[in-house]
């Protein structure tokens, strides 16, 4: 990305110079009428040079360009939706608000009153929404025709205004960030939404995706073609309202300097795709759907309901890109919004140097997950199914334990249209799977559904977490890294609770995980409810069907805790109910950090007993019977056969032998006998 200027200040100003020179590159909506198309009699989005080129085929040198236009910072439409919608306080490293703000600098500009203030933590700006009220309004003033542009009749923009102000205070030490809250005397909430803006104004982030091609000698029409190629990226960086106009007005200084240079295309570009794209689904300017109009009540609809499955493309639609795979879910904007308040932060966990953690499961009313051990359950609708993938889209990882991967053979990815595999780039929007399987009892083979999914670009290579001392079979481990997964061998073991949990955390914080979604099972599921992991898990979302499994069942319970005679309990807070679908209901909170405890008559007696059976522990046999048999055949992998004998099925280590590399993490762990 261009190097921008250090303080979002100095890049207003650079931002401020380029706008005059070219005038408002984007704040002319005139041309976009609000159904998202162009007027029929909207002028050609092409010069009459490049329409020459295009004709003489002046410009028909094709630039095989495979690479992608975009290099967008993680979880950045999250981000950029919470860099807008300002509400608690939170922190920034100084690097991620650099990387993130050009991204909303079409939202915010510098308080023009030059209110900074140093105070005790360093130096505090004021910004206001562009939309600010009354006063000088940056584009109130007339532009003065710009030479060789093309004025256009400017249809005068509904006067919205709005008075959200937002305040960024720079601090330096003990480390450099920032602290991003609400300015005094601020609306409460914006008066429009972010797509509003990004409907008239252009971030300068998106802009310099444009400005950067524009800067190699490429045709404006084809830079804009090749950025509708990949609409998921456009539009999470801003840019689901971009224009021809906007690349061409971007291209301006570049070509004042470079007259006599033939314009080139890239790779596939063709005359008649120089014309505007359909826009992105949903993308009509302004208005964002089920968004409150001129501060009206935002409506309390019960759930839309909806087909989980995407619309079939319309006859008029330009040609058709290839057909979706079978089992594509289709998830509305709509149904995102009661989820938005519990979605990983990335604000927040800049800061807080561990993963945002989810709980997520569907569950019948007396807290079953499967109706058996190893059955694999039934037991969302499709829409809460299509919300479930909508959650592994806004996660980086997904973690299960072994036993669901061993009764479920999941496939652990992101099924949803737009995703990696599933009309969408690469692997956008999948999340990395995590198998906690300490014992290495799941049996690597090319024919499990992980591996059938990461070889077809529908998923990300697993990663498998071994305990300690595990010794893998080389063609394991080579499988694994064939299909983009590996092992990681943790050594940090808790007597009691196997794996530390806070330790895989952080790891996975190290490994660049920003987020993970803990989809069970029932034993992972009780053991991260417990009270002594509430500091490191953030959200639940429970899925809760109309059903009794029974007491056979799965279930998810927490064993109690004890603490000085007293039982202490998680609870939840910031609690709201959705329902959906046909009779689903869906609970969304985050764990309540407050310590709940209640003293119980008789205590005593309890905590003198044997500690509850551990959930990771291999229960000792029987008196005077031979350890656990392999699991049941049912739960072996793919070939149906006893686990090789590498590892056999008790799960103890294979005979000493080479252990092929893995990763290792923490002090070498205690040798397992
Ligand atoms: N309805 C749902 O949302 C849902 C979700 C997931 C699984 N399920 C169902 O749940 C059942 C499986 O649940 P489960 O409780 O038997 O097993 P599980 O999936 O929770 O796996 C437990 C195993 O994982 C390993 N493990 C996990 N964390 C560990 C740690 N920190 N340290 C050491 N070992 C650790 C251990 O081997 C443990 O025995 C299956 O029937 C599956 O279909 C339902
Ligand atoms: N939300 C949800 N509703 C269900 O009805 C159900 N049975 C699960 N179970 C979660 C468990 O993790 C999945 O059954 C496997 O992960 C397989 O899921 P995928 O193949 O990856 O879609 N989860």
């Amino acid at each position: 990305m261009t190097s921008l200027p250090q303080t979002p200040s100095q890049r207003e100003a650079v931002q401020d110079l380029e706008e005059s020179r070219l005038g408002e590159h984007s704040d002319d909506d005139s041309d976009i009428n609000h159904d998202g198309e162009r007027p029929a009699t909207s002028p050609d989005p092409l010069t009459k040079q490049e329409k020459a080129q295009d004709q003489e085929g002046a410009y028909t040198e094709e630039v095989n360009t495979g690479y992608s236009l975009f290099s967008n910072p993680p979880g950045l439409a999250r981000t950029r939706q919470q860099l807008f919608d300002i509400r608690d306080e939170f922190e920034l490293s100084a690097k991620d608000f650099e990387e993130y703000f050009p991204f909303v600098d079409n939202v915010w500009r510098k308080q023009k009153a030059g209110e900074n203030q140093a105070d005790t933590e360093g130096a505090t700006e004021i910004f206001c929404c562009r939309l600010k009220p009354s006063g000088q309004s940056k584009n109130s003033t007339p532009k003065a025709p710009v030479e060789g542009k093309q004025q256009r009749r400017k249809r005068k923009r509904e006067e919205k205004t709005c008075g959200m102000l937002m305040k960024v205070t720079y601090v330096e030490n003990p480390v450099k960030k920032v602290k991003i809250a609400k300015a005094a005397g601020s609306e409460d909430t914006h008066s429009h939404d972010l797509d509003y803006m990004d409907a008239n104004k252009r971030n300068t982030a998106i802009m310099d995706v444009a400005r950067r091609e524009a800067n190699r000698g490429f045709l404006p029409g084809s830079i804009y073609w090749k950025m509708q190629e990949e609409p998921v990226q456009m539009e999470e960086a801003g840019g689901k309202f971009m224009k021809v106009s906007d690349v061409r007005n971007v291209q301006y200084p570049w070509r004042q300097q470079n007259m006599t240079v033939t314009l080139k295309a890239h790779a596939g570009y063709s005359q008649q795709r120089s014309g505007p794209r359909q826009r992105l689904a949903g993308s009509t300017p302004g208005s964002t759907p089920g968004t409150p109009k001129n501060g009206e009540a935002r409506p309390q609809k019960p759930a839309q309901t909806f087909s989980p499955h995407p619309p079939q493309s319309s006859t008029k639609a330009p040609p058709a890109p290839p057909p979706l795979p079978p089992g594509t879910l289709n998830y509305p904007e709509l149904a995102k919004e009661f989820l938005r308040p519990y979605l990983p932060y990335i604000p927040q966990i800049a800061s807080q140097q561990r993963p945002h953690i989810t709980l997520t499961w569907a569950t019948s009313l007396d807290s079953r997950i499967a109706l058996l051990p190893g059955v694999q359950t039934a037991i969302s609708g499709p829409e809460t199914k299509a919300m479930t993938h909508y959650l592994r889209s806004q996660h980086d990882a997904i973690l299960i334990g072994v036993n669901t991967a061993l009764s479920d053979d999941p496939g652990l990815n992101c099924r949803l249209a737009g995703a990696g595999g599933f009309g969408g780039k690469d692997r956008a929007m999948q999340p990395r799977p995590i198998i906690v399987d300490p014992h290495a009892r799941l049996q690597i083979n090319p024919n499990m559904r992980l591996l059938r999914a990461a070889s077809e670009g529908k998923a990300l290579g697993p990663w498998i977490v071994v305990g300690p001392g595990i010794q893998l079979q080389p063609h394991a481990v080579q499988t694994l890294k064939a299909h983009g997964g590996e092992f990681l061998q943790i050594n940090e073991i808790h007597p009691e609770h196997g794996l530390d949990w806070e330790a895989l955390f952080s790891i996975f914080h190290r490994e660049g995980v920003k987020s993970i979604m803990i989809e069970g099972g029932g034993k992972v599921l009780s053991e991260l409810l417990k009270p002594r992991y509430t500091s490191c898990i953030d959200t639940v979302v429970i899925t809760i069907a109309p059903t009794f499994f029974g007491k056979n069942g799965v279930q998810v319970s927490p064993d109690t805790s004890y603490e000085g005679g007293q039982a202490i309990q998680t609870r939840l807070a910031d609690v709201k109910w959705q329902p959906m679908g046909q009779s689903d209901m869906v609970l969304c909170a985050h764990l309540d950090k407050r310590r709940f405890q209640q003293p119980l008559p008789g205590i005593q007696e309890f905590s003198r007993q044997a500690p509850p059976q551990t959930p990771y522990q291999r229960p000792a046999p029987p008196q005077g019977q031979s350890p656990m048999p392999p699991p049941p055949q049912s739960q072996q992998h793919g070939t149906g056969q006893p686990p090789p004998p590498h590892v056999n099925g008790n799960g103890t280590p294979a005979p000493a032998g080479p252990s092929p590399k893995f990763r290792h993490y923490g002090p070498p762990g205690p040798s397992r006998q």
